[in-house]
């Protein structure tokens, strides 16, 4: 009937990659302080108190019929001995026994849907926080480890969140048990006491190492799904090196740690309930031993040993509700830890992690300010680093891009190309001096200010979940059908999505796209109402013909109007670019148009001489110092499944 449940826990054991300094919110937490993990788990409950009182009403008032009915019981049968009309005692316990199942019912509706909302609530607060999160707070965690923390911890709750209400049921039970005992016969309530001590000492050296080995199965679980979800994400790359069996081995080691643990805890747990079970039961032998010589000898009646070896039986009631309630709360306080971990990840300025979602800035109505010319976006002596004391990403980043053009950053690999993106798109904050956009600093912009005036095509441009219309809606979702056919078309996709049974409606996999495929769909949703500024990583990865020549297109026809960043790869969009920046060792080396560079910089003429770019020749299939890190799919749009 109450079985302990192979649960949960987690302490706070992992330390926080804590990167930039500005945020207060990132302090670790300590694992180790009962009581201060205690107040952790009330946390949760805490909004529900309301509901949780009236639990523990209804739980005291089941208690109390529970209570009464033994002594009810007797007054039946000293009435059937006095021949008396059995009646009134019999009504009396009927309706105690009616009234008692109830209101257990309604307290067991009741805490149920408590313990459903605590667990809504603890997840919601984690989806939030992490899309409220700094991305250097999330980029060092596993996502597998991330999942688990939303999916697996929160549920640990469920039991816990009515472990407090019944800690109090359970204890006031056993004390009115054991008063009501009391004053049926004060000696056969001794012997019940040494039954009870010996179970309590046993229960309290027991309880607290079931709830370590719970804690040690989740931490393993967390481990499991942190290397599962790694390894599936490189699944390609595991086949290919013939490591399916390595890594089956490194991730069943996982889920044998929990199961060994798991195992530990409910030997534990089933030693705990047989002692008390056995306990118990000695009791009521001794007792029914005792009673009935005292009986024989005149000093209680037999309706009172009836009486009392009722409430024998009931003891293990209470007990099993106290030894459950502390096992569940024990799950559910490192739960709580392992959360709270979660609730301290710093999130980005002016996001709202704890509360509703933030509301939607107004869309931008024009350029911000006059005071910056024909400048969109200046670093001013900008210095960056991801993690205190690591070395400086980049350095004295002194640039400017114009409102209308195309400027092209080159560099060799680390040189800190990606980090100028992330500092345009406050994924990174600067260590040392500023970025302005339309002349304004950044901290006088909310991020999400900031990036509703850029578009970011990143290099492995990920699918999102959903179909072919939800990933180009996703930065406006009230796009109407014809914006989607006008930027499928200009990124040549038209037809191919037109041919689809069911056209922007096909569900978009990121395993049945190729490579080239899901950079235009990327482009695609980036020119989508373009906005100020079009960041474009590109693919190093070799893409088919047509994607590089709708690539070039759409840069030509953005810049045209707007300002074009592009991290680039290929000849031809060097070639293309009004300002090529060289980029090395985070720093800006140089910085003119290819003629000028190739005439000037050396490292320039070596990184055009690696990518087989010549001044004469024609544009070569690039070979890169960069790996993409993504695999290309090879699954062409035209062959997705038509459903
Ligand atoms: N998330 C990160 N945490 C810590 N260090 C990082 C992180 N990302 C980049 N770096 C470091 O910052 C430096 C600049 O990296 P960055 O990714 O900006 O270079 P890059 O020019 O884009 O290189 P690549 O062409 O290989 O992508 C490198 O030394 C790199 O190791």
């Amino acid at each position: 009937m109450y079985g302990f449940g192979i649960s949960l826990a987690h302490p706070g054991t992992e330390v926080f990659h804590c990167g930039v300094t500005e945020t207060a919110v990132a302090e670790p937490i300590d694992p180790q302080p009962t009581r201060g993990r205690t107040s952790l788990l009330l946390a949760y409950l805490r909004p529900h108190w309301p509901a949780m009182l009236l639990g523990l009403l209804l739980g005291l008032v089941a208690n109390a019929a529970g209570l009464a009915t033994p002594l009810v019981t007797k007054w039946v049968l000293d009435t059937l001995g006095a021949g008396g009309s059995l009646l009134q005692p019999v009504t009396v316990l009927l309706a105690l026994v009616i009234i008692g199942a109830a209101i257990s019912l309604w307290q067991w509706m009741l805490m149920g849907g408590v313990a459903e909302r605590v667990v809504l609530d603890a997840r919601s607060r984690v989806i939030r926080r992490y899309f409220a999160a700094r991305i250097d707070q999330l980029a060092g965690r596993s996502g597998g480890e991330l999942v688990t923390r939303a999916t697996s911890d929160p549920g640990l709750l469920h039991e816990a969140s009515g472990s407090l209400v019944g800690l109090i049921n359970g204890a006031v039970a056993l004390v009115g048990t054991l008063v009501l005992m009391g004053t049926l016969d004060l000696v056969l309530l001794g012997t019940t006491l040494v039954a009870v001590v010996v179970v309590a000492v046993l229960m309290g050296l027991l309880l607290p190492s079931i709830g370590r080995a719970q804690e040690a199965a989740q931490e393993s679980v967390g481990r499991l799904g942190g290397a599962l979800e790694g390894s599936l994400r490189a699944i390609r790359t595991v086949k290919a090196s013939r490591a399916e069996q390595r890594q089956t081995g490194l991730i069943t080691r996982h889920a044998e740690d929990s199961a060994r643990h798991g195992i530990q805890a409910a030997r534990r747990a089933a030693t705990v309930w047989t002692i008390s079970w056995t306990g118990i039961q000695l009791a009521v032998i001794v007792i029914l031993g005792f009673g009935a010589a005292r009986a024989e000898r005149g000093l209680i009646e037999v309706s009172t040993l009836i009486a009392f070896l009722l409430y024998a039986f009931q003891l293990m009631g209470p007990i099993s509700e106290l030894t459950q309630n502390m096992t569940a709360m024990q799950a559910g306080i490192a739960a709580a830890g392992r959360l709270r971990e979660i609730e301290a990840i710093a999130v980005e300025p002016g996001s709202q992690s704890t509360g509703q979602p933030a509301p939607v800035p107004a869309a931008p109505t024009g350029p911000v300010g006059s005071e910056s010319g024909g400048v969109v976006l200046a670093f001013q002596g900008v210095s960056a680093r991801y993690a205190p004391g690591a070395a400086p990403a980049v350095r004295g980043i002194d640039l400017e891009i114009p409102r209308r053009g195309h400027t092209a950053i080159v560099g060799p690999s680390g040189a800190g190309k990606t980090t100028l993106f992330s500092l345009l798109l406050r994924f990174l904050e600067p260590e040392q001096g500023r970025l302005l956009l339309h002349g304004r600093p950044y901290p006088e912009h909310t991020p999400a200010e900031i990036r509703r005036r850029l578009a970011y095509v990143e290099q492995d441009a990920p699918v999102v979940p959903g179909t072919i219309g939800d990933n180009l809606r996703f930065t406006h979702p009230d796009a109407g059908d014809e914006e989607l056919w006008a930027v499928l078309r200009a990124v040549d996709l038209h037809d191919k999505v037109g041919s689809l049974d069911l056209g922007l409606d096909t569900p978009l996999g990121a395993t049945t796209v190729s490579g080239g495929e899901r950079q235009r769909i990327a482009l695609a949703r980036a020119v989508l109402r373009t906005p100020d500024v079009l960041l474009l990583d590109e693919a190093t990865s070799q893409l088919d013909g047509l994607t590089e020549a709708v690539v070039g297109r759409c840069v030509r026809q953005r810049s045209a109007t707007g300002a074009v960043v592009t991290i680039a790869h290929r000849l031809s969009t060097v070639l293309d670019a009004d300002q090529i920046v060289v980029m090395d060792r985070g720093r800006i080396r140089a910085t003119g148009d290819h003629a000028a560079l190739l005439r000037t910089d050396e490292l320039y003429r070596d990184l055009v001489a690696s990518l087989r770019i010549g001044t004469a020749g024609p544009p070569a299939a690039p070979e890169t110092d960069r790996t993409t890190g993504s695999g290309t799919l090879l699954v062409p749009l035209d062959r997705l499944p038509q459903e």
